[in-house]
């Protein structure tokens, strides 16, 4: 298994890349279910996450073909020959229960391996099984598999959701593109992924209005084509390499990175102390003055994203005087404070809260990835640290984070992967 190992110091400068976004991207190429037309996605990140979803995509029949050579860009489309998503992928990716519903709009039937929980949380999918039931869709559970069918189609309904769930507004809203008659989706996500997907849905002749705001209106159709589309840049990435900025008092360009994304990520970082300055498709992130302690409370967008939690409490762990940090969307988001107080970080958790007392000094010491973000927090800390940090099971950075040892040694960074 790879690792990293990073010595601590460097004052980050220069520019760093932003990629298409995972959690756009993923959702995207589930969308060439709908079709039996090319759907051509281009921007996509070359991550883990994305080569699963390929896998699955190829499993259910579905071709998803490199365009002029380059994986950058996807020609996804054809029939559906298996309407089963095994558990082997399904557990791997718990993104691969978005397929559920396109699977019952085109096939009006689906069999998809229940996801589980995962480190961060239960993570349970009842709103996504509810809202497709309301769509008419028949639901069973056996042998840990969701059994699902729809003989004569689904058709539309009004869906409440009960919690702004990002993957149930998704499956429910691909879903109901092919449905007979209007879906209302109401307390629908707005995070900016969903508006990513509505307008590729909508290029491939799909009719949805409402994105970005809390009601989807879907009016279904018999058929959707073919389509291109680019994915949108990452805003978790892109928030993460400005974390990166602010932490070691750098200056860094984020070419692609789009401030309107950012939201509330934008807010806390100038509270924190840190400069943000759009640019035409870029951000310039600086830091000269001292980082100083805030608080903070992820919250479904527009509020502070969850996926940015991690990456502030490294912040928010070497800033002056103390911090809270309120997460509000899993249950069990804080796996990087032990690892980040091996590094000397001061952090107290009380329920879904830490306090984090600033400390001005971490140390580099040997500590473990446990899930994508947190992971990224501990490069974060390492980046600061003094002396080196060797962190394990990089894998999880793998599953969403491109290229992180080459992006963060082009801007100065001491950052080496090395096999066993
Ligand atoms: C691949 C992808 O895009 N993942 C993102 C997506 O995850 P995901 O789509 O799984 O997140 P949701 O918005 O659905 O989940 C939010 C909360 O609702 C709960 N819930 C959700 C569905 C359901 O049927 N029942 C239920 O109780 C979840 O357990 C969680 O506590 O949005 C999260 C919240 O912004 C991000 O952290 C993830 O990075
Ligand atoms: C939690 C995340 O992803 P997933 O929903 O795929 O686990 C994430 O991107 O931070």
């Amino acid at each position: 298994m790879d690792r990293f190992i990073i010595h601590g110091g460097q004052r980050l400068e220069g520019e760093i890349a932003i990629g298409g976004a995972k959690n756009a991207g993923l959702k995207l190429m589930v969308a060439g279910l709908l079709t039996s037309e090319r759907l051509v996605l281009s921007n996509v990140p070359q991550i883990a996450d994305i080569a699963t979803m390929k896998d699955l995509l190829v499993q259910h029949g579905i071709a998803v073909d490199p365009v002029d050579g380059s994986t950058r860009t996807l020609s996804i489309g054809g029939d559906i020959a298996s309407v089963e998503a095994p558990y082997d992928i399904v557990s791997k990716m718990r993104a691969s229960i978005l397929v559920l519903g396109p699977l019952l709009a085109r096939a009006h039937e689906a069999r998809v391996s229940l996801p589980g929980g995962c480190a961060i949380g239960t993570r349970p999918v009842d709103m996504h099984l509810k809202g497709l039931e309301a769509l008419g869709a028949d639901i069973r559970l056996e042998g840990g598999y969701i059994n699902a069918s729809a003989p004569g189609g689904l058709k539309g309904d009004r869906i409440v959701l009960p919690f702004a769930s990002v993957g149930a507004t998704e499956n429910l809203v691909m879903a109901a593109t092919l449905a007979r008659g209007r879906t209302e989706i109401i307390n629908a996500a707005r995070e900016p992924e969903i508006g990513d997907l509505v307008v590729c849905l909508n290029a491939m002749g799909a009719r949805i209005t409402g994105a970005g705001t809390g009601t989807l209106v879907i009016d279904g159709v018999d058929a959707l084509h073919g389509a291109h589309h680019r994915i949108m840049a990452d805003r978790i990435e892109c928030g993460t390499y400005a974390c990166a900025a602010g932490i070691t008092g750098g200056d860094l360009r984020l070419v692609g990175g789009r401030i309107s994304d950012l939201g509330a990520v934008v807010r806390a970082l100038e509270e924190a102390g840190v400069e943000v300055i759009g640019e035409e498709d870029a951000i310039r992130v600086r830091r000269t003055g001292p980082l100083r302690g805030i608080d903070i409370m992820t919250e479904p967008y527009p509020g502070f994203p969850t996926d940015m939690q991690a990456q502030f409490m490294a912040l928010l762990s070497v800033a002056e005087g103390a911090s809270m940090i309120t997460e509000t969307i899993f249950e069990n988001r804080f796996m990087h404070v032990p690892e980040l107080s091996r590094m000397g970080a001061r952090i107290n958790v009380h329920g879904s809260s830490a306090i984090i007392r600033g400390v001005r000094k971490l140390s580099g010491a040997p500590v473990m990835a446990t899930d994508l973000r947190a992971s990224f927090s501990l490069i974060l800390a390492a980046l600061v640290a003094e002396g080196e940090t060797v962190l394990s099971r990089i894998y999880h950075l793998d599953r969403g984070y491109e290229g992180v040892d080459s992006k963060l040694a082009a801007v100065g960074a001491r950052i080496e992967r090395v096999g066993d």
